[in-house]
């Protein structure tokens, strides 16, 4: 398999507006020019006609992840290899496809019951990236083939979902995580799989060992080279009164410096800089027993998402 990039999410919400407010204000992304005037919000960092779609529905949920596919064949290799080993999935429509603006694309679930979107032949609209707020660039690689950054999701079923992005999809193990929340030697723990695509980010997946009401941990978000960039939204985010889930800090595994704060959907955001390009040729996976070098001081004692 072939699985290329974190593409875009799909973020269902009882009030789209809201997330309009944060993504722009907050967030600094921009409206996509593309945004259709349905009532649906279409946010955009890059070169991509966009990369947060907020979709009017009853619950504030993540609904899924897209992820993009290198091409046709790998696309058509992948519906094989699914149908081989049992695992379901709808083709998209046509209309899908358009609203996704993409060439073909399928739907499933992950064991979690995480939901997917398996795409090929992304469109660029090379509309000029410009932030409301003076965000120069996002780190999105180039013609944003790194993706638009990561996401941490729910597997309560962590061994079963993690075979599944690396038997079934060929997602690469990164880096392996274990937390233990209190003293109680019955206690199990919680593990965090790191998994990386084919594109030299760190980790564009991570899987986290335990449930989400809202289907997401937190998504991140990069902003190129820019450290007071970081500062900046930390202002923003002050200013506007937005809870700081995790203080300002540099993660061991991908040097990201990052802070992480509350959305409209419930799950944290992730906004960092300076994260780690790997070269994935002769990488051997590994196992962190410190998330952070310094600071990343989660406000809950169960990780404050
Ligand atoms: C440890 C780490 C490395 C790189 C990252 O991009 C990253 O988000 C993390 C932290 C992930 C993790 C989480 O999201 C849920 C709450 C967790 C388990 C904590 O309470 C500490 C680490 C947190
Ligand atoms: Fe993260």
């Amino acid at each position: 398999m072939d699985v290329r990039s974190l593409g875009y999410v799909v973020i269902e919400s009882t009030d789209p507006a809201k997330w309009l407010d944060y993504g722009t204000n907050i967030l600094g992304l921009m409206v996509a020019p593309m945004m259709p005037d349905d009532g649906n919000v279409y946010l955009k960092m890059d070169e991509r006609p966009f990369r947060f779609v907020i979709t009017k529905g009853e619950q504030d949920r993540l609904q899924l992840c897209g992820w993009e596919l290198a091409d046709q064949e790998t696309f058509e290799a992948t519906k094989d290899s699914l149908k081989s080993v049992g695992v379901e999935f709808t083709e998209g429509s046509a209309e899908l496809a358009q609203a996704r603006q993409v060439r073909g694309l399928i739907s499933l679930k992950d064991p979690a019951g995480n939901g997917l979107e398996l795409y090929w032949g992304a469109s660029l609209d090379y509309a000029k990236f410009v932030s409301p707020k003076g965000i120069a660039e996002f780190e999105t690689g180039f013609n944003g083939d790194m993706g638009f950054g990561h996401a941490v999701l729910p597997a309560p079923n962590l061994q079963e979902t993690h075979a599944f992005y690396r038997d079934v999809l060929g997602f690469g193990d990164t880096d392996y995580m274990h937390f233990k929340f209190s003293e109680d030697p019955n206690d199990p723990g919680m593990g965090l799989n790191f998994m990386h695509v084919n594109n030299p980010r760190h980790h564009s997946l991570a899987l986290y060992q335990d449930q989400s009401p809202v289907g997401c941990i937190h998504l991140m978000v990069e902003v190129r080279e820019d450290v007071d960039e970081v500062g900046y939204c930390l202002d923003r985010v002050n200013e506007a009164g937005i809870p700081v889930v995790s203080t300002l800090g540099r993660h061991t595994n991908d040097r990201m410096l990052s802070f992480y704060m509350a959305t409209p959907t419930g799950f944290a955001m992730e906004f960092g800089t300076g994260g780690l390009q790997m070269d994935w040729e002769g990488y051997t996976p590994t196992v962190s027993t410190l998330p952070s070098l310094w600071g990343h001081k989660f406000q809950a004692p169960d990780g404050g998402h």
